[in-house]
């Protein structure tokens, strides 16, 4: 029966029924369709930086990438590897072995931003966003503070999902943490900086399954987007699809399965006060094989209000961008859309 607007296509079901077209609602325009971009794919050997957080330099390398493409890998994070498989593992078991009717017992609802649970539409509803969905279904977790953590709105299958998940939001924890001191670190701010500006973190996790798309050039798994909290750490299969854009081009993110992607996010720009960019990134399809991704979102509590770090802003250099409440912020986010703009470009006090 129809609640409110149109039932939720999952496209796992699309994708199943083995049709040679996808329907049309998944159909990109012209310039957001993955080959519009020609020639600028790894142009030249250019790749998204992999960095050893082992390594003496590892400030200014992170500096570099943060500057450079708002997104770089890290090696030698201190997760163990063991977990990162298990993480994909149990995630891909969700998608691929649990009946349909069993998954629909998580459903998230469609008309709140950031549900919990088993979604396949990441915007709520509304007038402002033009509505191309994408070819992806995805589960969202909360999972910190401890306060939002509520394992039984997970999947009860595997048997292990809710504690590797758990095991998984405290280890990405972690890593968020130092990470941030190291990127204040590579602005020359002392190691806290980000940390306070960004308060308790709020992490969600996201996992995201693309089934295979019989169309991949006129679709996307996920639309071009940057992340609206502070930093996003993300895993991915052996499947390619993660794309990052740099001067106008997009780069494929090579899939290392030892390696976390780091992803700098809307108020990391913000408190940064634009000296590092968030990551405009969007993800592909392929017609041959499903993808997985996990993706854990670290982002200021609602009520937190985000702006250029004090000890960044002085008479040389005004702040460029304005005070935002976050949680004003998200809720825009998720109504509006993110349309492949920068929504924090909005907030620029001198664009
Ligand atoms: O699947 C991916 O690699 C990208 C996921 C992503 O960007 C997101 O969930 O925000
Ligand atoms: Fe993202």
């Amino acid at each position: 029966m129809e609640v409110e607007g149109s039932p939720v296509m999952r496209v796992q079901s699309i994708a199943q029924a083995g049709k040679s077209e996808v329907p049309p609602q998944y159909i990109q325009p012209p310039s957001d369709r993955p080959n519009n971009d020609a020639g600028g794919k790894s142009g030249g050997g250019v790749d998204v930086p992999v960095i050893d957080l082992g390594e003496d330099s590892v400030r200014e390398a992170v500096g570099r990438a943060c500057r450079d493409w708002g997104a770089f890998q890290v090696t030698n994070h201190g997760v163990p590897i063991r977990l990162l498989d298990d993480m994909r593992k149990v995630g891909l078991s969700f998608f691929n072995e649990c009946p349909m009717k069993d998954k629909l017992m998580y459903a998230c609802s469609p008309d709140s931003a950031a549900a919990e649970g088993y979604g396949s539409k990441m915007l709520v509803d509304s007038d402002e966003n033009h509505g191309v969905l994408d070819w992806r279904d995805y589960f969202d977790h909360h999972t910190l503070p401890l306060s939002r953590r509520n394992p039984s709105n997970w999947p009860h299958y595997p048997p292990n999902y809710r504690e590797v998940v758990s095991q998984f939001s405290d280890e990405m924890n972690v890593l968020a943490q130092k990470l941030l001191g190291i990127i204040s670190e590579s602005l020359g701010l002392p190691s806290s900086s980000l940390k306070d500006a960004v308060g308790e973190f709020y992490q969600n996790i996201t996992v995201s399954y693309y089934p295979p798309c019989p169309q991949p050039d006129l679709t996307l798994g996920l639309q071009s987007h940057s992340d609206f909290g502070a930093l996003t750490l993300l895993i991915q299969d052996q499947v390619p699809g993660l794309e990052v854009l740099k001067d106008s081009h997009w780069y494929p993110v090579q899939p290392l399965p030892e390696a976390i992607v780091v992803l700098v996010s809307d108020q990391t720009e913000i408190i940064t006060n634009g000296n590092y960019r968030s990551a405009v990134h969007r993800a592909v399809t392929n017609s041959t094989g499903a993808r997985l991704s996990v993706a854990t979102f670290h982002d200021p509590s609602k009520t937190r209000n985000i702006s250029p770090a004090a000890e960044i802003v002085c008479q040389s250099s005004p702040a460029r961008y304005r005070e935002v409440n976050y949680g004003d912020y998200m809720s825009r986010w998720y109504t509006k859309g993110p349309e492949g703009k920068r929504n924090v470009d909005s907030l620029l006090i001198d664009p």
